[in-house]
């Protein structure tokens, strides 16, 4: 998260940190007592290894009393995910186990109703994704609020050109901004998840690049059959 502020400890307990050999790769966030959401690009450089889920955490380093690092028992890309757009830049990862809910870690219900946020509305976005543009990563979460902008002022030729879809938003990128590592984290709208972070340009801080989501309300259904589908 860039130009944002260190989050209030544990005030955010549905974040994830999705990590590979200890290292923080992606957030993603709990929606189910045995599943998480991120984005499917996280998978990118992962040479098809399981990520490990940090669940109940502030700080990625220090202990805390309710953090714990889960085994993921299976993964599942969104089937249109690719290398080569950001479409169905969803992944679903089904815990090796029901993580326990506590006070430090709580389900975020997602936003089921396929009708966009309006534009101006002011959303949060959380990680430990990079704090500055020489790479810094932080060990505490870091959170910011950005307004959501129209998909035809995100669509403009001098933005991201008719490449956000109706299963994209975007929210304003000046100075303040999500991050490489805050894929996968939820934009949450008036204390629900509307989207989840996709790195797009994979630039950041640029107001001529603005912040792309994956929209979930669309996927609600493919979210429901994997977790219905997935075995015990
Ligand atoms: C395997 C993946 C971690 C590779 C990757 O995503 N790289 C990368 C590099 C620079 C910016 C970003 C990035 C992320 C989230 C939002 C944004 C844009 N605000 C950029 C992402």
């Amino acid at each position: 998260i860039l130009r944002g502020s260190v989050a209030k400890p544990h005030l955010k307990p549905y974040m994830a940190s999705l990590q590979m050999d200890g290292q923080h790769v992606c957030g993603g966030f709990l929606i189910a007592e045995q599943w998480v959401l991120s984005a499917a690009h996280c998978t990118e450089e992962t040479d098809g290894k399981l990520f490990q889920v940090l669940l109940g955490a502030h700080s990625l380093t220090e202990p805390e009393p309710h953090k714990r690092l889960y085994q993921v028992r299976a993964q599942f890309p969104h089937p249109g995910s690719n290398i080569h757009n950001n479409k169905d830049d969803l992944l679903l990862l089904q815990l090796e186990e029901k993580a326990e809910l506590n006070a430090d870690v709580r389900v975020l219900p997602f936003q089921r109703e396929d009708r966009d946020v309006a534009a101006e509305t002011v959303c949060e976005v959380a990680g430990w994704g990079t704090i500055d543009h020489s790479g810094r990563r932080p060990d505490k979460l870091h959170q910011v609020e950005r307004p959501v902008i129209s998909r035809d002022v995100c669509n403009h030729r001098t933005r991201h050109d008719g490449t956000i879809t109706k299963n994209m938003m975007c929210t304003d990128s000046r100075r303040m901004d999500t991050c490489k590592g805050d894929s996968g984290g939820p934009l949450v709208c008036n204390g629900v998840a509307e989207g989840v972070v996709t790195a797009g340009s994979r630039v950041c801080g640029n107001y001529k690049k603005p912040a792309i989501y994956t929209r979930i309300a669309p996927y609600a259904a493919w979210i429901d059959s994997v977790m219905a589908s997935a075995d015990e």
